[in-house]
Parts: structure tokens; sequence; C-alpha cells
């Protein structure tokens, strides 16, 4: 047994069960590997999985800096939503309030199509001022919820960096409701809902226009069955107009671009549907004043109503419905998932279909049924095929981790990012592939030269285009410029031939309901490594040697440092006293996020935390498509959640008085500090922290390092291993394999 083993154990108290993963340390004096089966098993599961990812970190109460509330207020771990007392109730209490929600969501959306039919059959020839009433009232509801009654957070931080999309967005949804409200004007709810039905074509066309995806053959055909289905449902239809079909057409996809946009904006922790909901609404009101100005103002005006006051109070009423109706995306989305509110949103627009038709017995020729049929039998299809995609995804991802009690991840805010999952990550895809998001300072070879006060990314490869996120925004935003563009072309006349009015919805919020096309078949082909140790003990370096061994694969490096809490005020003011060695010191809610949105395919953008401020910088850095994650920091073993995301777990483990000694150099040199600061600071909290929080972690290794990047035979090992791994992964992702998850 070696020493390190021995040492181990003397450092392990509770040694009572055993984990059944055997664990290796490679001792390079014998070249031999040791097997270490003797560890206990989840016994530290440290108190910061009790409270939330709170603790001790000193200082953290003290200004209203929002991760500490989040904190205080008991933030989930895996959701990162606020704990409302709604979060504690028993499954039935919940399923029940799902159930009310589910009808309310209904029920409203069917009575604001009658009632806006109402409308029209009384004269009132406004389809856009119920959509400006509706919106408004929106804003004004959803403010009451957020600031009144704290049913989320105001997304401050979100708003500020992600402020054009938002407001892409905004754009994109006032046009989908006013083309969508008229065109009902003039073409039967039926028929409309059955050019709605067409959104996958538009999804499968958008992604195949702006990234040249390739799509499965069960897709296409399901999408040419509705393409044919929605062509014959409107040859030779009665009530067909060709204003009236063209607007809903165009409104459609507004619709998926919307769509896209809210799956990325749903992507933030920081936005809740509640808070898109308030953040989209208000410059969604700006944008339809000018369109209402101009078409139905002078309406308005000089058109006297038999009955002037009914038709104000309906719209004052739709209005409020029309909220509400809002409101029940958010409950159904927050006591199911937002692909159970994707699945109600799709039955709903059957119903209403079929409702539509069979109450204001619209006329149609046989072919259109048989159009009709077509295409509820292709939206039928697609979506099955998309929903068991989505669940193969959720078990494909849990199946390669190695852990056998693995947690399953399927939590509400996963699927709000997985259902939606790659629109967007392909849109703002950049093409780099070793990333080194670390935040530490140029000391490698092969790293480029950059001041911490920069994005202190270093280049582990000879890769040069990293780009910064908002390159990607710009490229992102520019690609979709193009499309309006091309879209817009013929938005420009509006309505001229009202005819055969039909009822309309009020409310055409369909972008939840088309996350469920965005959702597209995605193997978990990379895999993750975490490398854990003490400070100093050469984790980088570890890092740096299995990536120059990884030539031709694609590499990035997370480190936890990135995700260290941004200091307050107070906390700067006597940072010598704050333990940044401390669980506390971590912001675990983000780190645990972003392992698990990269874990199951999709892009994350890392933050960039400096050494010498103590606080995140501006920028980010995108990561995706990748075949190899490592996360590195001293705490990386630390949290179960993390863990279970793990492929391969490593501690390095070097001696105290090494990891004293670099440490006293490195920080000199490279993080501003000076000597007797740094002999402070490990006396003080370094050495007891690592006792007490990361020592404890070796447990969960699979693979302990003696002596860091110096063990080569280690390296060599590792390296290996990873090799195998990854063929193993590309062996399963070959088609025949498909049916085997
Ligand atoms: N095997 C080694 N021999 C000599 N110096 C090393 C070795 N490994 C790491 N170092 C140096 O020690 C310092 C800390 O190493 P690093 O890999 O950054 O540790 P960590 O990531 O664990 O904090 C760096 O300055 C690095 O160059
Ligand atoms: N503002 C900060 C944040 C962290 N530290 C120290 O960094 C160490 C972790 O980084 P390694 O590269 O050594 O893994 C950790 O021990 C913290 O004490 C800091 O000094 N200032």
């Amino acid at each position: 047994m070696s020493r390190d083993h021995r040492d181990d154990e003397q450092n392990n108290d509770d040694n009572n069960t055993t984990t059944a993963e055997t664990t290796i340390v490679f001792s390079e004096q014998n070249n031999s590997l040791l097997d270490e089966d003797d560890y206990d098993d989840g016994k530290q599961q440290v108190d910061l999985e009790k409270n939330g990812g709170g603790g001790g970190g000193k200082g953290k109460k003290k200004d209203g800096n929002k991760e500490y509330e989040r904190l205080e207020n008991g933030c989930d771990d895996k959701t990162n939503k606020f704990i409302t007392k709604s979060d504690e109730w028993p499954p039935w209490k919940r399923n029940l309030a799902a159930g009310i929600w589910i009808v309310i969501f209904v029920s409203l959306n069917l009575s604001l199509s009658f009632a806006n039919k109402y409308l029209f059959t009384i004269g009132f020839m406004n389809p856009v001022f119920v959509i400006l009433t509706g919106t408004f009232v929106t804003f004004v509801g959803s403010c009451i919820c957020v600031f009144g009654f704290k049913m989320s957070t105001f997304p401050k931080a979100a708003l500020k960096r992600r402020w054009k999309m938002i407001l892409l967005c905004s754009t994109f949804q006032a046009l989908t409701y006013v083309l969508e409200n008229i065109s009902i004007i003039s073409i039967p709810i039926s028929l409309n809902q059955i050019i709605k039905a067409t959104a996958p074509a538009f999804i499968i066309f958008f992604q195949i226009l702006i990234e040249g995806v390739r799509f499965d053959a069960t897709s296409i055909v399901c999408t040419v069955i509705i393409i044919i289905g929605a062509a014959l449902s409107v040859v030779k239809n009665p009530s067909f107009d060709k204003w009236g079909f063209f607007y809903s057409l165009a409104s459609t996809i507004f619709a998926v671009l919307q769509s896209i946009l809210i799956s990325s904006l749903q992507k933030d922790k920081d936005l809740t549907t509640l808070s898109i909901v308030l953040c989209t609404s208000l410059p969604s009101v700006f944008v339809i004043i000018p369109i209402w100005a101009y078409k139905e103002l002078p309406s308005l005006i000089h058109d006297p109503y038999p009955d002037p006051l009914k038709p104000w109070l309906i719209v004052g009423a739709l209005a409020f419905a029309a909220f509400f109706y809002n409101l029940s995306h958010f409950y159904i989305i927050k006591y199911t998932s937002a692909l159970y509110y994707a699945i109600v949103g799709n039955a709903k627009i059957i119903l209403l279909i079929v409702i539509s038709s069979v109450i204001f017995h619209t006329s149609y020729v046989a072919i259109n049924y048989v159009g009709m049929g077509l295409t509820l039998a292709g939206f039928f299809a697609y979506n099955i095929i998309k929903y068991r995609q989505k669940v193969f995804d959720s078990n494909s991802t849990i199946d390669h981790t190695e852990a056998s009690d693995c947690e399953s991840n399927n939590n509400n805010n996963n699927n709000n990012n997985g259902i939606c999952l790659d629109i967007l990550n392909r849109l703002g895809n950049n093409n780099n592939n070793n990333n080194y998001n670390n935040n530490k300072s140029p000391k490698r070879k092969n790293a480029t030269p950059k001041s911490q006060n920069q994005s202190p990314l270093l280049h582990s490869s000879p890769l040069p285009n990293q780009s910064s996120i908002n390159n990607n925004d710009k490229f992102t935003y520019f690609k979709l410029i193009i499309i309006i563009i091309i879209i817009n072309q013929p938005t420009n006349q509006i309505i001229s031939n009202p005819s055969n009015i039909q009822f309309q919805r009020l409310d055409n919020r369909i972008y939840s309901n088309l996350l469920l096309y965005s959702s597209s078949y995605y193997y978990s082909k990379m895999l993750m490594i975490c490398i854990a140790g003490g400070t100093a003990s050469g984790k980088t370096t570890v890092c740096e040697e299995i990536i120059k061994r990884l030539e031709n694969k694609r590499i990035s490096v997370i480190c936890l440092d990135s995700f260290y809490r941004p200091l307050t005020h107070d906390e700067l003011t006597t940072v010598a006293s704050y333990n940044f060695d401390h669980p506390s010191a971590f912001d675990w809610d983000y780190a645990t996020r972003a392992i698990k949105e990269l874990k199951s395919g999709n892009h994350f953008n890392i933050p960039t935390y400096c050494f010498k401020t103590h606080n995140r910088l501006e920028e980010t850095t995108p990561i995706a498509d990748i075949d190899v994650i490592i996360f590195e920091g001293i705490l990386s073993l630390y949290t179960q959640e993390i863990r279970d995301q793990m492929d391969i777990k490593i501690f390095v483990d070097t001696d105290s008085d090494t990891r004293l000694s670099r440490r006293v150099l490195r920080d000199i040199a490279e993080r501003g500090r000076n000597l007797e600061g740094v002999l402070y600071q490990y006396e003080k909290f370094v050495k007891p922290s690592f006792d007490e929080y990361i020592l404890p972690t070796k447990k969960y290794a699979d693979v302990i390092i003696p002596r860091g990047a110096d063990n080569v035979v280690a390296i060599d090992l590792i390296v290996r291993h990873i090799r195998s791994k990854l063929q193993d992964k590309d062996n399963n992702m070959k088609p025949n394999s498909v049916g085997n998850h």
C-alpha cells in the first residue's frame, strides 16, 4: 500500500461504507496501479447541499447582492429558482395545481377566441388594438407579480446582458400577435391553426438555412406531410383568403423566430418565464403602438359603435384574460415542465382546430378534410418523434455517466433548456476547439499572454479563433436580421380585404409550443473529466499535459475558479479575512448549471473571474461543440450533483510543502499578492479548508495522481483511458446502437 493510500485513510474518519467504484492511485516509483477500494461514500456530503449552496461565506448577508439573497431565500440547486412555499408541496398538490392551471390555460384560450369572434361580429374591427391592450395589461400584471408578489426576481443583470435579444424577441412577439390577429379577420380560426401547425417546416428551414444542419429522415417526412396537408387544407377552401393566409403564415414565421430567441433567453439562469414576459411585454407595446396608430387609430376615432361601451368592456376583459393566460404559462411550467407545457400547447392547437370547425360550421370541401387530417397526422408524428428524442437525450446523458446512483437531471430547469436545445446554440456557435477558460494568469508555455484584467483566456491549443460571446451575439443578430429582411418584404401591405370574419385568439403566445420543435436529435458524445486537488497541486498543469497528448480532440478546460462569487463592497473592504477556500465562496448553482448544460450538449457562457479584483469580469467564454471538458478546481469534486456528471474523476495529490512554495511564487508573480499576505491567507484559510473540505473529496476520485504533472505514467494512462472512452462514445453513436438505449 502506498504512502498516499495510508495518508488518505488516516484522513478519512468515517470508513464505514465503501464505494462500489475502484480508486486507482498512480505511483510512479513502482509504475504500478494500486487499488484503493475502502473509501467511504458520501459521508462528507457537506452542509452546502443541505442549505442550498449557502454556507458561512463571510459577509455574504451584508448587502443586497442578489446572489446572496438567493441563498438566503433558499435558491434551489437544481432548478436555480427561488424556493417558494409551493416548491415544498407534496406531489399530489403540485399535480392538482398544474391541472387547474392547464384547465385555466385551455379555457382562457378558447374564451379569448370566442370573445374576439364576438367583437368582430359587432363591428369592432381593431385587431391590433386588442393585442395592444392585452400586451399592456400583461406588462402591468407581470410587474405586479414580480415586484408586488415577488413571484420571480427582476432580472436586472440578465436584462443588461441580453437587452438586444430581448428587444428582438419583443419585436417578433409583437409581429406574431398582430399578424395573427389580423389574419384571423379574413380566414377561419381552424385554417389559421392549420397554418400554424406548419411551424416545424420553418424550424427545419431556418436550421438548414442558418447552419446547414442535416435532419433525420423521419423529421423531414413529417414536415413534408404537414406541408402537403396544409396545402390541401387551403385548396378550393371556400373560406380561403390569400391575405389572411399570408398574414397567418408570416405570423407563424415570426413565432418560430421568437421561439428561437425565447429558447435562448430561457437558458439564462436569471430569466424565468415570468421575467421574460415582463421584459418583453413593454417593448412589444412600443412596437405595436405605431402599427395601431397607422392602421386603426383613425377608424377607432371616427367609427362610432351602436353600443359604444360594450366593445370597450369586452376589450378590457380580454386584456385581463390575456394576462392570466400568460400567467398560466408560467404556472404550468413551474408545476410541470416546459416539455409538458409544449405538449399541452400542441394539444390545444388541435383542440382549437376541431372545436372551431364544429361550432362555427366552417365550410370545407372534401380535399380540405384530407389535408387537415394529413396536417394533424404529420404534426402529431413530428411532436411524438421530438418528444421521444428528448426523452432519449435525457436518458443517454445519464447513461453515459459512470455513477450508478446517478440522480435524474430531469428537473424543470433542465427541461426548459433541454427542450429548446440547440437552434440558438448553433446560431451562436463558435468554432473554437480547444478552449482554455482559465481564470489564471498567463504562465503556460502554450498560453496566449493576457493581462489578468483582460479576459483571462489561455489557449492551450494552436487554434486561434477564440471569440467572445459579443461577437457571437452580433453574428446571431446579423443572421436574424437578414432573415427578418427576407421575411418582412411583403408584410408592408396590411390587410386589404377583411372578408369572411371568423373568430380569433387574442393571445397567440405560441412560442412555448414551438420550443418542442427546436429540440433536435442530440447525442451526449462529450466526455467530462473532473480534476480536483489542493491549491497549486498542479491541476492546471495536468490539464495542459492531457491536452497536449490529445492534440486532435476538441477540449475545453473549465475552472471552478470562474464560479467564485463576486465580492460585495463590504467583503472587499475586509478581503483579507474572506475565506476563498470555503465552499460557500463559490456559486454552486451557476457552476452546476454550467456543467449540466455542457454535459447535455448545450452551449454555455463561462464567466470570467479576476483574482486581483476578486470579481467577475464582463467577458464570458462560450463553450460548445466539444469532445472533452475538463472541470478543474480545488473543490471540483465537492458536490454530488457535479460529481454525478463526471465520466472520470481525478485528484491531484501533491505534498503541502511543495504546494505552499508554488503558491507563494505564483500568487506574488501572477495574482498581485505579497509574501506576507500569501502566508497569512495560507495559514488562516487555505490549509484549514484543504483539510476540512478538499482532502475529504479525494475519496470520490477514480484516479489519484501523486506529484501532479511530474507523474508522466499516470498522465499517459489517463490519456489512454480518455481515448478509449471517446472511442466507446463514438461507437455508441453509430445509428444501429440507437435502439439499445
Ligand atoms: N510538476 C511541476 N513542477 C514544477 N512546477 C510545477 C509543477 N506543476 C505545477 N507547477 C507550478 O506550480 C504552480 C501551480 O501549478 P498549477 O498547475 O497552476 O496548480 P493548480 O492548478 O493546482 O493551482 C504553477 O506556477 C506551475 O507552473
Ligand atoms: N479572489 C481569490 C480567489 C481565490 N483565491 C485562492 O485561489 C485558490 C484556488 O486557485 P488554485 O489555482 O490554487 O486552484 C484558492 O486556494 C484561494 O485561496 C484567492 O487567493 N483570491
